[in-house]
């Protein structure tokens, strides 16, 4: 699913109400039935109201659905990512998007840039997508778990991300400045440093590994774990050796029930890859959870700042229940990546079933937490910006 912004400075006013209007429908249905997409944007016209859906249509940010009772409309991943980015340029948070610069398995990140030029990164959730096969293939869950209850997953995960680095970064630990979040995408500093994983000179092995137990360590006496802290998701500068952790997915308290095990997991994932990659074993076993001392409630502080342990369970369930399917699928699904765009541009034929999930989306989450500002300078400027 690339993201396509040759449209977006096309789009009239009327079309972004009726891009709107199938967004807001899509939260009771899924098919948003033509007369219900007129009567949310509120303009009068049946003919305006057909042309921008005609409009719409043909660049992909909605596609027809027939189903059996009645045509309509459902919203595209192009669609979402477009109200986002909209979003952020009325915020001015955005002007121009420049080249993708990484593809995670759940999402894909994009150098963009202010309008005076300052680059950022920005990262678009993109949920469900390495589970499409295996999703596809399960009926039961297919049913309950339809595109839109995926862009609603995504936008979660955006939502736990931001409120995540905020506090992260509010308390001095080393992760990219959050700038602004809408929707499924997050703005965040562009880090001028490669994952651990690329980085091909580390001057002094011993010293980064004690710096990211350290870390592992302060993290646990805020309150959290990280529970994905590899090679991936540690990004270091070359010159300066400096660790800056990005991706929170998995972040829990340390009062979660399987606390240990995660922190255990983090703790074991630096050893094997010094070992590994530069032979570097520590004399010490490393850091236990049982010798950590509580100093601060960043899992209790994050909570209060816009991502409720509602959406938490939400999210945790989905993830949960995402990460046994690809189990079961194996390691051939593990490799499949999204196919979903082939259904995008197509009519497609849906299910009848109405989204009356209660997981939905929720029509009261707030776009509006965007006060922070970038202040870091990024360095080396990429290439490619285009304006918006
Ligand atoms: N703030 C940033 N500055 C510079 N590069 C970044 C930044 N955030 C992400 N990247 C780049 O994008 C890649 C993917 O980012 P990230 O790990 O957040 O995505 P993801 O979908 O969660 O990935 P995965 O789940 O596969 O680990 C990173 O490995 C890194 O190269």
């Amino acid at each position: 699913m690339k993201l396509d912004t040759r449209a977006i400075r096309y789009l009239t006013a009327e079309d972004w109400r009726v891009l709107t209007a199938v967004e807001m429908g899509s939260k009771n249905h899924e098919v948003v039935p033509t007369p219900l997409i007129s009567q949310i944007s509120g303009l009068r016209g049946a003919s305006g109201v057909n042309r921008s859906i005609s409009n719409l249509a043909k660049v992909g940010l909605i596609a027809k659905v027939k189903n059996a009772k009645y045509d309509g409309y459902r919203l595209t991943y192009g669609g979402l990512d477009y109200l986002a980015l909209n979003t952020f340029i009325k915020r001015k948070s955005v002007y121009s998007i420049g080249n993708q610069v990484g593809v995670g398995k759940e999402s894909d990140i994009y150098v963009v840039a202010d309008e005076s030029g300052k680059q950022r990164i920005l990262k678009i959730h993109r949920l469900g997508r390495i589970s499409f096969r295996t999703v596809k293939a399960n009926r039961d869950y297919l049913r309950n778990r339809n595109a839109a209850s995926w862009m609603y997953m995504s936008r979660l995960a955006a939502m736990k991300e931001f409120a995540f680095m905020k506090v992260l970064k509010d308390n001095g630990f080393p992760v990219p400045t959050p700038i602004d979040q809408a929707r499924h995408c997050v703005l965040m500093e562009l880090i001028d440093s490669y994952p651990l994983r690329q980085v091909t000179e580390i001057a002094d092995p011993p010293k980064l590994y004690d710096d990211l137990m350290g870390l592992i360590v302060r993290f646990a006496s805020q309150g959290l774990i990280h529970g994905d802290f590899n090679e991936f998701n540690i990004l270091v500068n070359e010159e300066t050796q400096e660790p800056v952790v990005i991706d929170f997915p998995q972040m829990v308290s340390i009062d979660h029930p399987n606390a240990e095990e995660y922190f255990d997991r983090d703790v074991q994932c630096i050893k094997t890859f010094f070992e590994r990659k530069f032979g570097f074993e520590s004399e010490e076993k490393g850091p236990s959870l049982k010798d950590v001392k509580r100093r601060g409630k960043l899992d209790v502080e994050v909570e209060a700042s816009g991502f409720s342990k509602k959406q938490a369970k939400e999210l945790d369930k989905y993830l949960q229940q995402i990460a046994k399917l690809d189990e079961r699928e194996g390691d051939e699904a593990s490799g499949a990546v999204s196919t979903d765009e082939d259904d995008e541009d197509q009519e497609e034929q849906g299910s009848g079933i109405e989204n009356d999930d209660d997981d939905g989306p929720d029509s009261n989450l707030s776009e509006d937490s965007h006060e922070m500002k970038n202040e870091a300078d990024t360095g080396a400027p990429r290439s490619g910006l285009l304006s918006v």
